[in-house]
């Protein structure tokens, strides 16, 4: 039984306390988080939070920064990456490394990470894997134990003076597993997430970039591009912000966030982000040609596909507790299992609230997940049994689930 596992086994009890808020399970006991800004030290003060057991050392350039993350709790220890505890943490006890720095400086962890021989679990919050992709397999002893990792949710803040333990809640964070993630890594890093209270979204990792383009590259460009415009036209005297309501603020918050950290993220995303670019461009230059043309029609038309298109984003989606749906998948001979299967319910819209992984025999598993109500489970059906699995659902009752993990 590894550290881990006791970890595990002495949760429930923990979780089934009805006062207090509960602590999560915490599937890994050590932890380093390397850069302690608003992502990384959000991270560390949600886990000192929520899964208090977890014995976090925390990583910065920032001496400061370093120093605040230990006063606050929510770090055991925080050095900067030559102090030698860090390799030491690195060399023993660490069981998952999260690299939450600017991309710029991945490549210096990565090496030390080969240098100190380290084969643990490696993720990240990274907006960008361009870069971290190639350099993980290039540099890591252990590639395939790299899986990257992105929260959806952060601020236009910037370092630890931003951090909140509440960052992630209710958050989508975007995990990318691939045909080599071994089943319980992506287990115990879904917990980990889960714990966090977040949800987790796979994504296959050469979709991601182009993805994130769209929902968050392009945005931050046209909110900056949006203050370009305004401060064109303030006077000296500013008057023309003063005017600004709130949908202006509304569209412009994230213009405020750090440009340096907003160049890296845009150069190494430059080919999905100049695409989206130049189709927003299209997009806004075709609201000017209907009204060049007269064309209320198609003005409205505009407006009204982009009304419809907001009216259904997602809301916070609050889980019913009563409709649980065990999804049970063989695991014979087929490697990439938990990949595939993960990455099909996240595309059609359905969550997992847990992974377990049933050993019946020498190599022979079943994966069971328990779906929440949410997405479209008919077509979760189709499209595994279409990749070639064998699957059963059935419903189950909460007091099924208390047994579950
Ligand atoms: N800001 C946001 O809302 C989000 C950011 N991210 C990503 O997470 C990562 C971190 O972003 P933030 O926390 O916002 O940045 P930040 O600017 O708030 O913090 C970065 C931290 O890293 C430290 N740092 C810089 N170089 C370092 C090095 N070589 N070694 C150790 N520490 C170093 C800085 O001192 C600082 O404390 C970035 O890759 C970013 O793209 C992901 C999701 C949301
Ligand atoms: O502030 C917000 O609303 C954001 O959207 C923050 C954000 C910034 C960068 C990311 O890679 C992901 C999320």
């Amino acid at each position: 039984m590894t550290d881990s596992d006791a970890l595990n086994d002495a949760a429930p009890e923990a979780a089934c306390a009805a006062d207090a808020p509960a602590a999560a399970a915490a599937p890994f006991a050590s932890v380093a988080v390397i850069g302690l800004g608003l992502i990384g030290a959000s991270l560390a003060a949600t886990l000192a939070a929520k899964m208090p057991g977890v014995r976090v050392f925390g990583v910065d350039t920032d001496a400061a920064t370093c120093a605040t993350a230990v006063e606050r709790g929510w770090c055991a220890e925080a050095a900067g990456p030559d102090d030698a505890a860090f390799r030491a943490f690195v060399e023993g006890p660490c069981e998952l490394v999260v690299i939450a720095t600017p991309v710029a400086a991945v490549d210096d962890y990565l090496t030390r990470l080969r240098d100190w021989g380290y084969t643990g679990l490696v993720t990240d919050t990274i907006s960008t894997k361009g870069h971290i992709l190639a350099a993980a397999e290039e540099l890591l002893p252990a590639p395939a134990r790299y899986v990257p990792g992105h929260p959806m949710a952060g601020s236009e803040q910037s370092g630890i003076a931003g951090a909140r333990a509440d960052l992630f809640e209710g958050a989508n964070w975007i995990l990318c597993p691939d045909e080599r993630t071994a089943p319980e890594d992506f287990q115990h890093l879904h917990e980990f997430v889960c714990g966090l209270e977040a949800r987790v979204v796979s994504l296959r990792r050469e979709e991601h970039d182009a993805a994130v383009a769209i929902v968050s590259h392009v945005p931050h460009m046209v909110a900056s591009s949006l203050m370009q415009l305004a401060s064109a036209h303030a006077d000296d005297t500013g008057s023309i912000m003063r005017l600004a309501a709130g949908g202006f603020k509304d569209t412009t918050r994230i213009a405020a966030g750090s440009p340096k950290l907003w160049c890296g993220i845009a150069f190494d995303n430059a080919e999905a982000l100049r695409d989206g670019l130049a189709e927003m461009a299209a997009i806004i230059g075709s609201f000017a040609d209907a009204l060049a043309a007269g064309d209320r029609d198609t003005f409205t038309r505009l407006l009204a596909e982009a009304a419809d298109a907001r009216r259904a984003l997602p809301a916070a989606w609050v889980p019913s507790t009563e409709k649980l749906l065990e999804v049970r998948i063989p695991m014979v001979n087929r490697t990439g299992v938990v990949a595939e299967v993960c990455t099909i319910a996240s595309s059609v819209g359905c969550n997992i609230q847990s992974i377990d992984i049933d050993h019946i025999s020498e190599g022979n598993a079943v994966l069971s997940l328990i779906l929440t109500d949410e997405g479209d489970v008919g077509a979760l059906s189709l499209q595994l049994i279409n990749a070639g699995f064998s699957v059963s659902f059935s419903p189950i009752m909460p007091k099924e689930y208390a047994h579950v993990d």
